[in-house]
């Protein structure tokens, strides 16, 4: 009855909106009678600490969107934090890095998701709502950028002046510059001793033609310079472009799911504006909802009852199906259809891993729980597969490695999964008799038994940046992991550019990427190097199958595609810490690694029961019977293979070998 009602009531207030809209009767602002009026007369702080909004005070012109990129660690969130402080949006001295919500972001101290937050501002007697997307800077989530983008028209451009243009800066400078963005270039941390603002002005000039004198200076740990970052922006980066008067389009660019309020879905108002009450229609799918909040970020979300053309905020429609809600998608008035926003590019996977629960009967949880991390990230590519060894589970696609870290991370912390994964893996292609070609995104659908006549492998061209003393190094590092150099530059002449080092372009194959690659590259350059990467061709190469058998069986789970020159290695270390961390069985079990199907180590493992209560002297039952009942539950937790029972603990150890 309730729900019906409420229908009935949405149905009645969306008639009534579009009534007014033809009748030219629409009021702007008079859903929003509980909203104070903006306190006048303060010059740069007109927060929502205290303060009110009214969202129609606000025509396009009083509008800019942007965000800020940068190179990871040069100062993006920080700085955020000091523009929300000066518009009063949050308290000064309060937590640090606002904006960074997410545990997994506090405690790796980078940003993952890109944030959106309003602020506004006084400059020269007039108010203006800024919308700011503060977004990561690390490379995997590169597809959080481009999106926050898309509801920009300009991009304040971050550069660390002690570290100088490093190879994200270069990556997020060309998404901000092939979208047309005015780009505001930022020195940062001008405080440090070892800053070069001058120097790396004059950088910014040589790698992206800025003119040295446009680059603001600025240090957003003391503050100084920062009271000009709000006035370059209204300056130099236009208004929303769109059309007040025309049929209202958003452009949905992304949500999350809200424990209370279902999903949230973030959305630029392209033409005309939205109102609570609006029956939206999503233009890929054709469903229609009935909007029941609008509001901005302040940072937390407030209610304004609408959005008007240009503006940057947050739309609840009871979406239920957390697939509905797809980022890039158009949305337009029921029956009243617009012509279709361009979305975004798809997110092409670069690494894959199977994704199992735990314990088997938690799929469920752990596929509801994957549906809600994925609204909040929609790079994430996720498929239903079954293996013999780990059962029902998922084979998700990701941008990179940290990428995929982050996303089981989150699914621990934010969600409560548990889960096994398997080792990371690239998409092969192979070449078979019959000139069929075959692709496979999982090790185990390499075939067996049959003839292979090619591999092929993707590629990426990597550019890494680096002082010139550790070349050599890094040359020895890219060939140990198959790498071609392509082409190496120096930035230019000057001290700092020395120092800074080449632009080296390698084609590296993804699949070397993994493992420690990220680490030696930092160790062998004090820290120094920076990298960055894009989507290279595919590369054929001399590639194996490598399978771990337990007493003749294989562990599906534990398959993997290597070099064939590193087989025999990777096989015995395999073997060897299968060895260690099966723990004694009732029977001997042979354990074995073979490529293609040859046996290339081998490792046996001797019978015996292991008693977990041996340490145990003297009669202290209850403590013995503690044991006994944890290993009974360690038991309930192990996958059987054949007739070994393997903890679930050797899966996690062997990913990393
Ligand atoms: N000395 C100095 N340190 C700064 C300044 N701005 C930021 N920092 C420090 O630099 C480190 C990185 O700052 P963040 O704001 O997290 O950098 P970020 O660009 O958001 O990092 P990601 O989100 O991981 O890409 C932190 O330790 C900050 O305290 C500055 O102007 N001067």
């Amino acid at each position: 009855m309730v729900p019906r009602l409420f229908r009935l009531c949405a149905h009645l207030r969306h008639t009534l909106n579009v009534w007014e809209r033809k009748q030219g009767l629409w009021q702007p602002g008079r859903a929003l009678s509980s909203a104070a009026p903006a306190p006048a007369g303060k010059e740069a702080n007109l927060g929502f600490v205290d303060g009110g909004f009214r969202v129609t005070d606000f025509p396009q012109d009083k509008v800019r969107n942007f965000s800020i990129i940068a190179h990871v660690d040069h100062g993006k969130s920080t700085l955020a934090d000091r523009l929300l402080e000066l518009t009063g949006a949050i308290r000064k001295g309060g937590q640090a890095q606002y904006l960074d919500k997410l545990q997994v972001e506090r405690e790796r101290g980078i940003t993952v998701k890109a944030q959106t937050a309003s602020l506004v501002y006084r400059h020269r007697g007039e108010d203006y709502l800024l919308n700011l997307i503060d977004t990561p800077g690390h490379v995997d989530f590169s597809y959080e950028v481009s999106r926050s983008l898309a509801a920009c028209q300009g991009a304040l451009l971050l550069v660390d002046a002690a570290q100088g243009v490093q190879a994200q800066t270069v990556a997020n400078f060309f998404l901000a510059f092939d979208q047309d963005l005015a780009i505001v270039p930022v020195l940062n941390k001008v405080d440090l001793p070892s800053a070069e603002p001058d120097k790396v002005a004059e950088q910014m000039q040589q790698v992206f033609d800025i003119p040295e004198e446009n680059c603001l200076r600025t240090s957003a740990k003391s503050g100084l310079g920062l009271e000009d970052v709000l006035p370059a922006v209204i300056k130099r980066v236009p208004p929303p472009r769109g059309d007040p008067e025309g049929d209202p389009r958003l452009l949905l660019f992304d949500a999350y799911h809200d424990a209370f309020r279902g999903v949230v879905c973030l959305v630029e108002v392209v033409d005309g504006s939205i109102r609570t009450g609006d029956r939206v229609t999503a233009a890929s799918s054709g469903d229609t909802y009935d909007v029941s909040e609008v509001g901005v970020l302040v940072p937390e979300a407030r209610s304004t009852g609408q959005l008007c053309t240009g503006q940057v905020g947050y739309v609840i429609t009871g979406i239920k199906n957390t697939r509905a809600a797809r980022v890039g998608d158009t949305w337009h008035l029921y029956k009243r259809p617009v012509e279709r926003l361009p979305g975004f590019k798809p997110s092409k996977s670069m690494v894959f891993a199977g994704i199992y629960p735990t314990g088997g009967g938690e799929f469920d949880a752990l596929a509801a729980a994957m549906d809600r991390l994925c609204l909040t990230d929609a790079s994430i590519g996720v498929k239903r597969e079954n293996s013999d060894a780990l059962g029902a589970g998922f084979r998700c696609g990701f941008l990179g490695l940290l990428h995929m870290e982050v996303f089981l991370q989150r699914l621990e912390q934010e969600h409560g999964a548990s889960v096994i994964t398997t080792a990371p893996t690239v998409p092969y292609a192979l070449d078979l008799y019959g000139g069929e070609r075959m692709e496979i995104q999982n090790p185990s659908q390499f075939p067996l038994g049959v003839k292979v006549l090619g591999v092929w492998e993707p590629t990426v061209a990597a550019t890494i940046t680096l002082p010139s003393e550790y070349l050599g190094a890094l040359m020895q590092l890219c060939q140990d992991r198959r790498g071609e150099l392509t082409e190496h530059t120096h930035l230019g002449p000057g001290r700092l550019l020395l120092r800074r080092g080449p632009y080296v372009w390698y084609a590296l194959p993804l699949a070397e990427l993994g493992g420690d690659f990220y680490d030696e590259l930092k160790s062998l350059s004090s820290g120094y190097a920076s990298f960055d990467y894009a989507e290279g061709p595919t590369r054929r190469a001399s590639l194996v199958r490598l399978d771990l058998m337990l007493n003749g069986l294989p562990v599906d789970a534990l398959a993997r595609v290597v070099h064939r020159d590193k087989a025999q290695q990777v096989g015995r270390a395999m073997c060897a810490a299968m060895r260690d961390k099966l723990g004694r069985q009732m029977f001997e079990v042979a354990i074995q690694a073979t490529a293609s199907g040859k046996v290339v180590a081998r490792e046996t493992l001797k019978a015996f029961r292991k008693n977990v209560t041996a340490k145990c002297y003297g009669g202290d039952v209850s403590r013995k019977r503690k044991l006994l009942e944890r290993q009974k539950e360690g038991k309930k937790r192990m996958r059987r293979v054949g007739s070994v029972d393997v903890p679930q603990e050797v899966f996690h150890a062997l990913m990393r070998v």
